[in-house]
């Protein structure tokens, strides 16, 4: 029996307790056809408060050794001094997904029957976010000048390179060959001149390559007016690091909740492992309450089984959620929802 090798990376807050329930999805789904072997990796804000640690070379080593990661969400307790400066999002969830070159940040977005879009009227929503996930604004190239004075220069500099924003885009225009073959450049060209231009440019060249793909282009701005206004406009949305960031929050909340919001960090060259997470971060504010949506950690698990070729369990996943979803008791638990997807799993 084929052996998969899955990093688990629990993380904070309500982390630990979403990815259990898609661990349980995932085992089910794949339940007598692969041979799953799970390895925990105890990272995140508390246990860098306990040890020091945030994510050492070893340990990237370790999950090297996998064939994908399952990650819940990492950040702590916004207040807390010691977490300041954003260092666990960037030393470890940045530091994963720039060591393991995942500069495709794939976030599929879809209006799951019987789900209750905050739109009036929200037509169909079905679209992929495709988000450049290795360089832009995130790429920790900045600093501050006489901090803490009247007078503090603070830069950060986004980083965009003919070589990062190609492979992306090519991946986005294959993506939209599969898909209804339109793809949307979203960016903020009448400002950001250098890197648009170079967006811009790139985009137009693949372009020329795929004459059946419709190609239009959005400064960020007028996309979040679409993206309310008319999502069905939208097929394949490809953008930078941080657009894309900014715009999966809104495209979560316009297809039901973030709590449903799945993502893949992928590794298209197979190099590394790839790594699958919920859109959604630690949410301090329900973490231990048993309340948080499992959901989106479950169709992440459903990203990761497609991407290591189980395409029959991915499917059998979303179906679950499809039927959890329309018959979705109130009020639920997390582990109560894991459960009836399983069950909906193990039933099909
Ligand atoms: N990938 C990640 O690990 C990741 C992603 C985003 C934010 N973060 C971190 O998480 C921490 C909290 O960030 P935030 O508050 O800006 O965003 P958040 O996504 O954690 O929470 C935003 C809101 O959505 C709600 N929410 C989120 N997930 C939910 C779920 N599954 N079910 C029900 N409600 C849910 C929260 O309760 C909160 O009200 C920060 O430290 C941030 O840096 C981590
Ligand atoms: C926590 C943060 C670094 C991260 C990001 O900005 O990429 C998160 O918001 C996300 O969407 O995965
Ligand atoms: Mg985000």
């Amino acid at each position: 029996m084929e052996q998969l090798r899955l990093a688990i990376i629990g993380g904070d807050g309500i982390g630990p307790e979403v990815t259990s329930e898609a661990r349980k999805v995932l085992r089910a789904a794949l339940d007598g056809t692969v041979d799953l072997v799970e390895t925990e990796f105890a990272l995140g804000a508390t246990h860098y408060l306990e040890t020091g640690d945030i994510l050492t070379d070893e340990t990237i080593d370790a999950i090297a050794e996998h064939d994908a990661i399952l990650l819940g969400a990492v950040g702590g307790d916004p207040r807390d001094p010691r977490l300041a400066g954003g260092i666990i999002e960037r030393g470890l969830l940045l530091r994963l997904r720039f060591a393991f070159d995942h500069y495709v940040n794939l976030r599929p977005t879809a209006l799951h029957p019987a789900v209750t879009s905050p739109l009036r009227d929200p037509g169909e929503v079905d679209f992929v976010v495709v988000r450049e996930g290795t360089e832009g604004p995130y790429v920790g190239n900045g600093g501050s000048l006489r901090t803490g004075t009247p007078h503090e220069i603070a830069n950060e500099t986004s980083v965009n390179t003919a070589f990062g924003v190609e492979r992306v885009v090519r991946y986005a225009f294959d993506l939209a060959e599969t898909r209804s073959k339109r793809l949307t450049l979203v960016h903020k060209t009448n400002v950001l001149v250098h890197a648009g231009g170079l967006w811009r440019r790139i985009t137009d060249a693949v372009a020329a390559e795929h004459p059946d793909v419709t190609v239009d282009y959005l400064h960020v701005d007028a996309a979040t007016i679409f993206l309310v206004d008319r999502p069905s406009r939208f097929d394949v949305i490809v953008t930078d690091n941080l657009f894309g960031d900014i715009l999966t929050d809104l495209a979560g909340a316009i297809a039901g909740g973030i709590g449903l919001a799945a993502s893949g960090n992928i590794n298209p060259d197979g190099t590394f492992p790839s790594m699958f997470e919920p859109v959604h971060g630690s949410a301090p504010d329900i973490a231990g309450t048993g309340t948080a949506d499992p959901t989106a950690a479950i169709l992440s698990a459903a990203l990761l089984a497609e991407h290591l070729g189980h395409a029959d369990a991915a499917r059998r996943i979303r179906d679950a959620v499809d039927q959890d979803v329309a018959q979705r008791p109130a009020p639920t638990t997390t582990s109560e929802t894991g459960d009836r997807i399983v069950a909906l799993v193990a039933a099909a």
